[in-house]
This record gives structure tokens, sequence and C-alpha cells, in this order.
């Protein structure tokens, strides 16, 4: 279990910002540092799903794709795509897509990404713990029901449709795609969960408000009762929980153009690149080609040197230091430590 080590970084404790990547030599600008690889699991949301390929993400200025098949409701700028996709996933994975998209296709279940959370305070981890142990003694009736062999009591049965009344209200299919790529990710290589995702900064209060926690763990009944019997034993809360965690430190934002292009299309998670700490004055510059994320030197780096991205969007790095500081603990959570921060900071 170790993170990303090459001839160019390593990956070293960093004085308040936890672990960062620094120079293990002098590296010119335009030096390509790191080339992701596709993400262990993302998003696309819903409202772009009929635009964007599933399996390489272009985007054809809102223009719907070429390829489409329709018992999963992907849609591929190609038949090699698609053909890709469908050996990516294997069967299973194959099932459990056409699975979630007959849950969803008969009520035209939504999606919340820009729908109002509901205001509140953050949910605490006690609270968090709270309400995740409640829902696995749900899902633990769901699980009984779904795997015996034996007819259930009446009593069982009707605890497990009020489960499901309860929680079919508010059904949010982009949470759900996301959880299923992440268990179809542990699933078909669970050395580099535990090795890539396992390890990576974690948060401890990942959601914004009550109703976030909740439609996570609505949406984790959601595929208890609908994945195929195989996947089930693999899909954990843990897991869950663990995607939701993750996902706040280390997500990348999928979009349509450039890095700073308008169209936020869904988000992804790349082991790889999740040890770049944020500078607001970055000496990296990073560009998505296709499915991966390539790294570049922006300018001379020298030996010794971190090497930080930008988590600010284009016009926000020339915001100022207190409008940076308030920004980047509003939507990563954290107070930023980089050496522009340092030396604009009011005594
Ligand atoms: C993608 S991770 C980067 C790697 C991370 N430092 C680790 O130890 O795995 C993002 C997290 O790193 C920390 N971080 C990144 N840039 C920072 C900065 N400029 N100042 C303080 N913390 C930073 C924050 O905790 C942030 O949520």
């Amino acid at each position: 279990m170790s993170p990303p080590d090459s001839d160019l970084f390593e990956v070293r404790e960093i004085p308040n910002a936890g672990r960062g990547v620094v120079a293990r030599c002098d590296i010119p600008a335009g030096t390509v540092m790191l080339e992701s690889g596709p993400p262990a699991f993302h998003v696309i949301f819903k409202i772009y799903g009929k635009e964007t390929c599933g399996y390489c993400f272009y985007w054809d200025r809102g223009r719907t794709l070429p390829v489409r098949d329709h018992t999963t409701a992907k849609v591929f700028c190609s038949e090699e795509c698609r053909e890709s996709w469908i050996q990516e996933q294997g069967k299973v994975g194959v099932n459990a897509w056409l699975s979630l998209q007959d849950f969803l296709r008969p009520r035209g279940r939504g999606t919340n990404a820009d729908e109002e959370m509901g205001d509140g305070l953050k949910p605490q981890p006690v609270e968090i713990e709270r309400v995740w142990q409640e829902t696995e003694r749900q899902a633990k009736l769901l699980r009984v029901y779904r795997q015996s062999k034996t007819p259930q009591t009446k009593a069982d049965r009707k605890a497990v449709q009020a489960i499901m009344r309860k929680t079919g209200e508010a059904i949010d299919a982009d949470i759900l795609s996301y959880f299923l790529c992440g268990t179809l990710f542990r699933y078909k290589e669970p050395t580099r969960w535990n090795d890539e995702v396992s390890i990576l900064a974690m948060d401890d209060q990942p959601y914004k408000t009550q109703k976030d926690l909740e439609s996570s763990c609505n949406s984790y009944l959601h595929l208890v009762s609908i994945l195929p019997l195989e996947l089930l034993p693999h899909f954990t809360s843990e897991l869950c929980r663990t995607l939701v965690r993750a996902d706040n430190h280390n997500a990348f934002g999928i979009r349509s153009g450039g890095e700073d292009s308008e169209e936020y299309m869904g988000y992804g998670v790349y082991p790889s690149a999740s040890y770049f700490n944020h500078s607001c004055s970055p000496n990296l510059r990073k560009q998505r080609i296709g499915r991966q994320w390539q790294f570049t030197a922006g300018q001379d780096i020298s030996l010794g040197d971190q090497c930080c991205i930008s988590y600010l969007g284009g016009d926000e790095r020339d915001l100022s230091f207190s409008d940076r500081q308030r920004r980047l603990k509003d939507t990563w959570g954290f107070d930023c430590s980089c050496e522009r921060c340092a030396n604009e900071r009011p005594d």
C-alpha cells in the first residue's frame, strides 16, 4: 500500500498539508510528470448522460452521440468506445447497469445534481454513524429478503415494503451511478482498491447536509434491492461510505472542454493523481485528455520543490487572499498553507 512513485517525483509529508508530491530532480518546463490513467470510479451526471460518451467522456457541444445502447441508457461516440466499455464492465458489470436502468426508467427517476440539497449544518461523525447504522439494519432485512430461498414471513415482507416505500421518494440517479461504478471497481480490482483507494485522504464529514447524508443511505438501500445477487456480498455500506469520503478530498471535475469550461458533467477519482496538493500559484498544469489527466510542469521545477496544481477554477486564482481561503475552505475544507498564501497572509 503506497502512493505512486516515479523517477521525477516522490510523495512525502508536507507541513500542514498532509502528503504531497516533491520533485526528485530538476524538471524543465513542459515535462509531462504524470498520466493518471482512467478514473477508478466516476459519475457523469444524468443530465449529461445522453451527450457524453460513456467510455471516453467525449462531449460534442451538447449534441446527441451516434451510438446508443438503449438497455443501459449509455451513449458512445463510436462503436469502438461501446465495445471497450462492454469489455471493461464485464458481464456482471453490464448486468448491474441494466438492473439500475430498469430501476430508474419506469418512473423517470432523476438526479439531485443541480437541486438544492437543503440547508442546515454538516452532519457530525456521531450522527453519520447513527444514520448509517440504522440504514445497515434495514439493508440486512433487504438482503435476507433477496437471498432467501424460503418464503418470507408476512411481517418481514411488510417491513421490506415499508423500507422501499420510505426510500422510494428520494432517488438520486447520480449517487446510484457513482456507487455502482465504485462497487464494480472494487469487485474487479480488489488489490487496487486496497493499495490505492483505501489510502487516499478521507473526509470525516463529507455530507453537506442531513439530506445529503440521507440520499447516500437511500442510494445504498436502492442498490441492495436491485443489484445482481453476485455483486451483493461485495456491496457494503462501508464501501459506499468510503466512496463518499474519498470523493470529497480527491475528485477531479469532469468538464466538457478545457479545465475551466462551464459544463460540469461529472467527477471522478483518479488515485495516482490524488497526491498533488493545491497551490494558489501552481507550478503544474493539468489537462484532461479523454479518460485521463495529464500533469505537465508549467515552469522549471527544482529538486526538492513541491509540485502543486490549482484546485481553483480560472478566475478564482485572481481572488484576494481572504476570498481564496474562504473558497478553498468551503469547497475543499482546508486552510490553504501554500507559499502564496503564506506571503499574502496579513500579520
Ligand atoms: C487531493 S488531496 C492531496 C493529498 C493529500 N495531502 C494527502 O495527504 O493525501 C487534497 C487534500 O490535501 C490537503 N491539501 C491540499 N492542498 C493543501 C494546501 N495548499 N494547504 C493545506 N492543505 C492542503 C487538504 O486536506 C485537501 O483536502
